[in-house]
């Protein structure tokens, strides 16, 4: 490998904006209908191409939770390695992971990060973004990696590999809390039992403001709250906190947990809510952000 310049890509944060659980397979995962869009807020992956061992350092607020894990596990070697061989190349050079979101939250982070780099090993070996094996590599380590490629607003189903082009989203301020309470999700899966299946509920209009947005919404759900809730009960708390914020639009969970965000018309507005959450709540992460807009570039 010739060394060139560092590779730098963002791993913006996942956000279900509604999550309905449409099904089960016999294999035990659930078909599901969501709308996921990205914020601003994420981690940030750089690859600094080297000949030699494929290595990754962690750092940022969220690294301590993952000390003690085999970086091997990490989902961005396996995502690099598992590229790597299916194209028969060999993995090679550094991995600086920040890690801005907190892990096993319901907004994807080791998704984000993991479809990070196959994004940045894309572009080093010349690969178009869209790219079949990008997708099948993704779809094999994780059901939320297929959309995290993208990296912007999608309806997935199945069980999160069939992607489907959404409308685009309009300006849109977010507010994400943490209760610092990690919430697996297989935990969440099992708590849901035998709960009837929702239907799809994909837009049939176009939302050009934030409060449409949340209209919309509003008449959705994520059917993962319930069960959600029986795991880590502290997330009503989050919900209230964040549905008696002022200029709140819609509070909801994202995926399964136990991140809760809700939506803003202003930065001002989000920006405030965050701000009396963290005083309120020091243990709590709480950070404003926007959803990214549907012709930004990831990386
Ligand atoms: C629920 C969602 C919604 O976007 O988000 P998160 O809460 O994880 O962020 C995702 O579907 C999660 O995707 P991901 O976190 O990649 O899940 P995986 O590692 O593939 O699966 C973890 C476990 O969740 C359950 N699972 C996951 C996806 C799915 N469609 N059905 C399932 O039943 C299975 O028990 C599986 O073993
Ligand atoms: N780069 C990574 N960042 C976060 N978690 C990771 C990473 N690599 C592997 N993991 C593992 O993946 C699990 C799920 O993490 P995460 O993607 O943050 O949660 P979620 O799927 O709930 O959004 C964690 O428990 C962690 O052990």
């Amino acid at each position: 490998m010739t060394d060139t310049a560092p590779i730098l890509e963002a791993a913006p944060a996942k956000l279900n904006l509604y999550l309905h659980v449409t099904g089960k397979r016999p294999d035990g995962f659930h078909m599901l209908d969501s709308l996921a869009a990205f914020t601003e807020l994420g981690d940030a992956l750089t690859l600094e191409p080297q000949a030699g061992e494929l290595t990754l350092t962690i750092t940022g607020p969220f690294a301590a939770s993952l000390v003690g894990e085999d970086p091997a596990d990490n989902l961005v070697i396996r995502a690099a390695r598992r590229l790597a061989d299916t194209l028969g190349r060999r993995a090679e050079g550094r991995i600086a992971l920040t890690k801005n979101l907190p892990v096993a939250s319901g907004i994807g982070g080791g998704s984000a990060d993991a479809a990070a780099c196959l994004r940045a090993l894309a572009r080093l070996w010349g690969l178009p973004a869209d790219a079949p094996v990008l997708f099948e590599v993704a779809a094999g380590l994780g059901a939320d990696i297929p959309v995290c490629v993208v990296g912007r607003s999608r309806y997935f189903g199945g069980v999160g590999d069939q992607l489907a082009a959404a409308p685009p989203l309009p300006e849109t301020h977010v507010v994400l809390v943490n209760p610092n309470v990690p919430v697996p999700t297989p935990a969440v899966f099992k708590a849901r039992g035998a709960a009837p299946f929702s239907q799809p509920a994909r837009f049939s209009q176009t939302p050009n403001d934030a409060a449409t947005l949340a209209d919309l919404l509003r008449a959705r759900g994520n059917d993962l709250t319930a069960p959600a809730l029986t795991v880590a009960p502290v997330i009503a708390d989050v919900l209230s906190a964040l549905e008696h914020s002022d200029g709140c639009l819609l509070a909801r969970l994202s995926g399964s947990g136990a991140t809760c965000f809700a939506l803003y018309a202003t930065a001002t507005e989000a920006e405030s809510a965050a701000a009396r959450i963290r005083a309120a709540e020091p243990g709590w992460w709480a950070q404003a952000t926007r959803l990214r807009s549907d012709d930004c570039t990831p990386g």
